[in-house]
């Protein structure tokens, strides 16, 4: 495993071959680099969180595949506020270098479950279900693929309709790493019926109600070994969530007309697109059982945040839709999938894309007419990217404080990154794209790195 390691500041500079010794023997071959650091795993040392150190850590985060662990050399260790200065700069992580402790140890075990993650990440048991390497996706797939393999949690998801809850369940299935993983179960709470539910998830004994003429077993028992999955668990009613108290907590329950206890090993992934927690405080979802539930929540971005993964997801829908044959879409059509809204999140831009698909003819490259008429912009254009969304960012970075320069900055370097993500790095593509020579875009990134 390959790792870069930057030292920053005079004081970090001094304690150099003392930590690179220590690293030498942790198994990552180092490579030591200056301002440019490369994408994938590295090493920040520094002595003082100040503005050149945050810099730093948000220039090497401007690729997204990149994660930082920044590391500190002070005496006087690092103070909270300095911690979450670097974690909202994009650190992943946050270490003091003492001699007392084993920090390189510490180091390597971090660098090395990052380095596992993302490995996962690009495995096709991921790339197949999950496209996208949005900044606001990535660090939720990483923290979902750490819990799903590395742990056995049980998880609540919480986003929009169409965000991929549903998707994001079954992958946490499919990374269980449990020697003999059995079924995932799944469970839509929209449909239990109040008067079977019982049945449903404990399952019964023979003629324990009035048409139980066999014994059946229920989602809980179906679910041993395996991933019970309560899709729209916001839904489910209150009875019936005082039911699965103890089951939720203890893997124990009884089937209806049963005396004895049964246990089950299941892990439990959630979902719901509603905000639980509102719930709870108005009496609509029992805050015990929101509590057992709860052990870990991920928060699933609507597509809006995610603007950079509209064109990868419609590809892969064409991918997958047209297998076939490669198709492309035209500038244009790049321009209106960009530009228009996803209430229905990816799910919304999925239907879209079949729509589309289904009127296109011909090898050619996907045209504006490909579009069906009824989700054509109804002015002439897709309409104005400075939209709503965009006054909204500006105001955020107003009230923050931000100035006019900063804003201007931060605006062309997101575009920067955007562009150079979209082209995979190319340099001149990139240039080309955003209207400026590749001598102007290098020379903006050098002074970037200054
Ligand atoms: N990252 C992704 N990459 C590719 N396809 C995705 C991704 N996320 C979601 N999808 C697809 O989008 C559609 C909607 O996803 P899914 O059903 O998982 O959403 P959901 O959040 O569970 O929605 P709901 O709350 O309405 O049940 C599915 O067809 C799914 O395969």
């Amino acid at each position: 495993m390959k790792a870069w390691i930057r030292f920053m500041g005079r004081d970090a500079a001094q304690l150099r071959p003392t930590v690179l010794e220590a690293l030498q023997g942790v198994g990552i071959e180092w490579v030591v680099c200056g301002a440019q650091a490369p994408a994938g795993l590295g090493v920040l040392v520094f002595n003082e969180v100040d503005t050149s150190t945050l810099d730093a850590v948000r220039d090497s985060r401007m690729n997204t595949m990149t994660r930082v662990l920044a590391v500190a050399t002070t005496s006087q260790g690092l103070a909270a506020g300095a911690c979450w200065r670097l974690l909202q700069a994009g650190a992943s992580d946050a270490l003091v270098w003492e001699g007392s402790r084993d920090a390189a140890a510490e180091i390597a075990a971090r660098l090395e479950r990052w380095h596992a993650v993302d490995r996962i990440i690009e495995s096709p048991a991921v790339q197949r279900r999950l496209v996208g390497r949005a900044p606001s996706w990535l660090p939720v797939l990483r923290q979902l693929v750490e819990v799903a393999a590395f742990t056995d949690a049980s998880v609540l998801l919480l986003g929009e309709s169409g965000t991929g809850k549903e998707e994001v369940a079954r992958l946490i299935h499919e990374l269980d790493r449990r020697p003999n993983r059995r079924d995932l179960v799944t469970l839509d709470c929209t449909t239990v019926v109040p008067e079977l539910s019982g049945s449903e998830f404990f399952g019964h004994e023979r003629g324990s109600f009035t048409g139980a003429a066999n014994a059946r077993d229920g989602a809980f028992a179906l679910a041993d070994g395996g991933t019970l999955f309560l899709d729209e668990v916001g839904d489910l009613p209150l009875a019936l969530q005082a039911q699965l108290l103890r089951v939720v907590q203890e893997r124990l329950y009884k089937r209806v007309g049963a005396n004895a206890w049964q246990q089950t090993d299941f892990r439990l992934v959630c979902a719901t697109n509603r905000e639980l927690s509102e719930q709870v405080t108005q009496g609509g979802f029992r805050r015990d059982f929101f509590h057992r539930i709860l052990s870990w929540m991920c928060r699933l971005p609507p597509l809006r945040e995610r603007p950079e993964d509209i064109l990868p997801l419609a590809q892969h829908f064409l991918r997958t839709l047209r297998p076939d044959m490669e198709l492309e879409l035209d500038p244009h059509v790049r321009e209106y999938l960009l530009m228009r809204e996803y209430p229905g999140n990816i799910r919304e831009l999925r239907q879209l894309i079949g729509r589309i698909c289904k009127r296109h003819v011909g090898s050619g490259p996907i045209t504006v007419g490909d579009i069906p008429p009824d989700d054509r912009p109804s002015s002439e254009g897709p309409g104005d990217w400075r939209d709503v969304s965009f006054a909204q960012a500006i105001q955020r970075a107003l009230s923050l404080g931000a100035g006019l320069k900063e804003i201007g900055r931060s605006a062309s370097d997101t575009a920067i990154r955007l562009v150079l993500a979209e082209e995979q790095g190319n340099l001149q593509r990139a240039a080309r794209r955003l209207g400026v020579t590749d001598r102007a875009l290098q020379l903006r990134r050098a002074q970037h790195d200054e």
